[in-house]
């Protein structure tokens, strides 16, 4: 199995609460799921494993890559969809997946996914404008266009419609045998519907 994204010895508290400590990844193509109760640190493994936030210990390496170290090349290689719309209000729709096109260097959402998602429609249209769930549906579009390797998705069927999802759930099939999917949820549907391998943060060193 080609290793894909790994983490070696990340550790993370906040004050006494201690969210994980010594957390070793290997994870190859397929689709993840990253379970736990509200508060175990889902969003927070996310986005250490994104290089949003910095890890108090331990590193990870994105197709070989060392985040730390090899920031633009790690970067590359991994598309990051937040819980919530990072797009400014003002931006259409278009606008801001140009906008991640550019940033990360890569090709834009072709038809079958703008369709897939029902935003098609809605390019033009500011996200100030926008329902909670169009916009995550553009959040999601943007993760899954441009072939990244690496795909970490933040509670990706939250808010959205069953056409949506349904397509989710395929784009997910889709790819599983040449990217890596990981994804945090409470949805266990989603979790079974797209066959994933389970990763539970709510082991009991782990709990409050
Ligand atoms: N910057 C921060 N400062 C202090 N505490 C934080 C910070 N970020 C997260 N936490 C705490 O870390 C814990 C884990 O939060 P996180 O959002 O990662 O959990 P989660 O598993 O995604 O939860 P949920 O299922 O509710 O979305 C929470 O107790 C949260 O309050």
């Amino acid at each position: 199995m080609t290793i894909l994204l790994a983490a070696e010895g990340l550790g993370m508290r906040f004050g006494a609460r201690v969210l994980f400590e010594k957390l070793d990844l290997a994870l190859g193509a397929g689709a993840v799921a990253l379970v736990g109760g509200n508060g175990a640190g889902k969003s927070t493994l996310l986005s250490l494993l994104a290089g949003i936030e910095a890890p108090q210990a331990g590193r990870v390496a994105v197709c070989g890559h060392d985040l730390a170290s090899q920031g633009r090349a790690a970067r590359a290689s991994l598309a990051y969809v937040p819980d919530e719309s990072v797009a400014y209000d003002f931006m259409t729709g278009d606008e801001f997946l140009r906008m991640v096109q550019a940033l990360r260097g890569c090709a834009g959402p072709d038809q079958e996914l703008l369709a897939g998602f029902g935003i098609d429609v809605y390019l033009g249209l500011p996200f100030r404008d926008m329902s909670l769930g169009t916009r995550k549906k553009f959040m999601l579009a943007s993760g899954l266009m441009g072939g990244a390797p690496v795909v970490l998705m933040d509670e990706p069927s939250n808010g959205i419609d069953a056409a949506a999802r349904a397509f989710l759930v395929a784009q997910i099939r889709a790819h599983e045998h040449t990217r890596l999917i990981l994804f945090s949820t409470h949805d266990q549907d989603l979790v079974a519907a797209v066959g994933a391998r389970v990763l539970d943060l709510s082991a009991p060193a782990r709990r409050d």
